[in-house]
């Protein structure tokens, strides 16, 4: 993109106004570290400050700090043969699928380099999009919204393919009407912050508040639609979409799952999630004196949030802490560009870590870090894998190199996106419904 002169002389102003903010003492000392460093790896101009982040594909390429800290563990099992998505991935494994590592001061967090092979990411790429973006999953857009049943993805696709033109009339997603009843409880969304209701009142306060629980029997209303949000075509509304909620939908107003909104668990993440969660049974740092002791049968894939987010959004520092069942690892993937992922200590005092994760990386909060502060200040622009791009098939060789011909549909969604797919256990075992 050229910029003008007069684009480029703001530009500069900014860049030198932010260097200086930075360098002035003052502006920062009141700053708690998980802050300051969202707002390092938030800034656009000057560039972050990245030589502190741990990179766990380029092992060699790590400031010699972070090196320090990094320890190969084993996980319990290979974990091919736990999930038949994993196997066959690129360089990174040379036959190590019982590898993972652990941080040294960070205690319970299991970080699992790309185990999926490049089609198990693309099917899972596309089952965000076509199947778990769509009723009876709540999304984001939900509130503001009539969706279309069969989900927005669908549109997108008849649109793409020129089967679906403005004259049509479900062209355009309807608005709710703003009257329906509720509560006013959800945002519109930012371009640059995820629309997360939770994260602006997370206390810093590592006890976790009964009502944030999910069995608390508080009035769950639907959140009122809000009167600006625009009319938009199926391919621009797509790229408003932030989450969507799996298995028990998450109320973000109370923090509390809806017990009498349950949804099938989709079998593909639930067997993922249970893959990674009985692989790291066992794993720890006994130098540090940590151990992940949670057995991998107890678990229950129970409740999963998809986060989808543009090139220019952020999440911000929040600690997971409405289930129930505080003692199951969370499990949270990777797909399509590389985020930097900062992990912190139960409050936002303690300096977090700076992980840059990958398309396929898997992170595993147990133990201690499950009520720890975490977020994803910044998508990396242009780290998009290959195997993902729209293109990707014109520069196949091979026959099982060739994916499905609509791949390059879903690649050009994921070329300016990243997607984020976590599992939870909520409750203890099996809720009787
Ligand atoms: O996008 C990620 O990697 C983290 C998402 C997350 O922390 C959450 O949904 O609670
Ligand atoms: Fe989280």
């Amino acid at each position: 993109m050229q910029l003008t002169k007069r684009q480029q002389k703001l530009r500069a102003l900014e860049s030198s106004r932010n260097s200086a903010k930075k360098s002035n003492p003052t502006s920062y000392v009141n700053q708690a570290p998980f802050r300051y460093a969202e707002r390092n790896f938030k800034s656009r101009s000057p560039p972050p400050d990245m030589t502190e982040v741990f990179d766990f594909a380029n092992m060699d390429g790590n400031a010699d700090v972070i090196k320090k800290r990094i320890v190969e563990v084993k996980l319990k099992s290979d974990l091919r043969g736990l999930c038949s998505l994993f196997g066959d991935s690129e360089e990174t494994w040379r036959d190590q699928w019982d590898r993972a590592y652990v941080i040294k001061g960070v205690p319970g967090l299991v970080v699992i380099p790309n185990p999926f092979s490049p089609p198990a990411q693309r099917h899972l790429v596309r089952r965000c999009l076509r199947v778990h973006a769509r009723h009876p999953n709540l999304s984001n857009l939900d509130t503001h919204y009539n969706m279309p049943l069969q989900g927005l993805w669908e549109l997108v696709e008849r649109e793409w393919r020129g089967n679906l033109k403005e004259s049509d009339k479900d062209y355009f997603v309807s608005l709710k009407n703003i009257d329906t009843g509720g509560e006013n409880g959800d945002s519109v969304y930012d371009e640059e912050e995820k629309d997360y209701p939770r994260q602006p009142d997370i206390s810093s306060s590592p006890s976790l508040n009964d009502s944030q629980h999910a069995t608390t029997p508080t009035l769950k209303l639907d959140p009122l639609p809000s009167p600006t949000v625009p009319v938009l075509s199926p391919r621009q509304l797509i790229r408003k979409l932030r989450w969507i909620t799996l298995g028990y939908q998450y109320h973000w107003a109370t923090k509390t799952y809806h017990l009498n909104r349950r949804v099938a668990f989709p079998e593909d993440v639930g067997d993922i999630a249970t893959a990674v969660v009985k692989a790291v049974e066992g794993v720890g740092l006994d130098e540090e004196g940590w151990r992940n002791d949670y057995a991998g049968d107890d678990f229950r894939p129970q409740a999963g949030v998809i986060n989808y987010y543009q090139l220019r959004d952020a999440l911000m520092g929040h600690v997971d802490q409405s289930e129930l069942n505080m003692q199951a690892p969370l499990v949270s993937v990777s797909l399509g560009h590389d985020c930097i992922y900062l992990m912190g200590g139960p409050t936002r005092d303690t300096k977090p870590v700076a992980l840059r994760l990958r398309s396929g990386d898997i992170v595993v909060m147990t133990g201690e870090s499950r009520t720890c502060f975490h977020g994803v200040p910044r998508i990396l622009e242009n780290t998009l894998p290959g195997h993902l791009a729209p293109e990707y098939w014109t520069h196949a060789e091979t026959s099982e190199q060739v994916p499905d011909d609509d791949w390059r549909i879903f690649g050009e969604y994921i070329s300016e996106a990243r997607i984020n797919l976590n599992v939870r256990q909520v409750f203890d075992r099996e809720v009787g419904m």
